[in-house]
């Protein structure tokens, strides 16, 4: 063993010059816990990916190419102004603090613990099976998900039930199992639902068996849920991969949303101010695809989900 200094008993600090002591009282700061994030390194559709340190709270994400997916003029993410700064040895200097969600483009970053999931699950032959899709209302979700599906059937949605009233062309049991409050209540009360939240005066939840079921099965499953519901997943069912889905803009969420059509002006401004809220928990999420293009997020949700792009589709719906 080698000797330990003698030190002052009565004070730690008291041999060191007097600007030094404070600093050396201080309780000893835990070294900043470094991340790797996997990064897109290439054109929109690569399959390459390189790994990047970074410090912990930054995202790491590289800075924005305007219109990277021909949606100009459609809320481009906002490019970043300078180039990242580089140490002396030339290599990219890590970000302090994380992006706004402004500032991202739609290239996936996510953090080491999600990527270790996925790729050691891929690994050891155990796809990772569970995906939480969340972000704002009117970012896109159910629009990703439709063309995902469209593709690759036998990624299994769960179809969440609800004390919303039909939208016209809504069916019960395909997009919802509507119900009403009664009913909604006996769901919750006979712990049938795997999670439930209150979201801009309706109720929504995952029904339970339907999800457990498939994923015995080895199905792929996708849970398409607000903030509230994707937390209590986290909680009980850690080993789901979470993906935020974020808008190009803030302006964009709001023409999606008003675009869309399907709420009155009341309606969408509850949920608009709801979206604040949830962009700002884009940090608790393992990814962050920002959706400015359905194609692209489609295809990196894929990839995450753990589906080939030559994965046979046609498997049961
Ligand atoms: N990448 C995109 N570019 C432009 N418009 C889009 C894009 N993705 C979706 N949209 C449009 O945005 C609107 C909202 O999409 P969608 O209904 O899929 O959102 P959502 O996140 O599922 O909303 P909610 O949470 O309320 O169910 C739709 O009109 C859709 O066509
Ligand atoms: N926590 C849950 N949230 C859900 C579920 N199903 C849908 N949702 C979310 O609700 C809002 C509004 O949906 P809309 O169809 O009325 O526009 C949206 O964010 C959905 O993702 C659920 O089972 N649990």
């Amino acid at each position: 063993m080698r000797g330990a200094p003698e030190r002052d008993r009565r004070c730690p600090t008291a041999a060191l010059p007097r600007r030094r002591r404070r600093r050396r009282a201080e309780p000893p700061r835990r070294p900043g816990r470094r991340r790797r994030v996997l990064s897109a390194a290439a054109g929109p559709r690569s399959a390459r990916w390189y790994k990047r340190p970074i410090a912990t709270g930054s995202a790491g994400r590289r800075p924005a190419r305007a219109a990277s997916a021909g949606q100009a003029g459609r809320g481009e993410p906002a490019a970043r102004s300078a180039e990242p700064a580089r140490t002396r040895r030339g290599r990219r200097r890590p970000r302090r603090g994380r992006p706004s969600f402004r500032e991202l483009d739609p290239h996936v970053s996510y953090d080491s613990a999600s990527a270790s999931r996925a790729e050691g699950g891929r690994r050891s032959g155990r796809a990772q099976r569970l995906t939480v899709l969340s972000g704002p209302s009117g970012v896109g979700k159910s629009t990703v998900v439709r063309e995902l599906r469209a593709e690759h059937p036998e990624v299994w949605l769960s179809v969440s039930a609800t004390t919303r009233a039909p939208r016209p062309g809504e069916t019960d049991g395909v997009e919802y199992h509507f119900t009403d409050d009664a009913g909604f209540d006996a769901m919750i009360a006979a712990g049938e639902l795997l999670e439930w939240a209150q979201f801009a005066g309706n109720r929504y939840g995952t029904p339970r068996a339907p999800v457990e079921e498939r994923l015995r099965g080895g199905r792929p499953v996708l849970l398409e849920i607000d903030l509230q519901g994707a937390r209590q997943v986290r909680e009980t069912m850690p080993e789901a991969l979470q993906v935020f889905l974020a808008p190009p803009s803030w302006e964009e969420l709001v023409r999606r949303l008003t675009g869309r059509g399907t709420e009155p002006p009341e309606v969408v401004q509850r949920r608009l101010d709801t979206a604040r809220v949830e962009l700002a928990a884009e940090k608790e999420f393992d990814v962050t695809l920002v959706n400015t293009s359905v194609d692209e997020v489609r295809e990196r949700l894929l990839a995450l989900i753990g589906v080939r792009g030559d994965a046979a589709p046609g498997a049961p719906a």
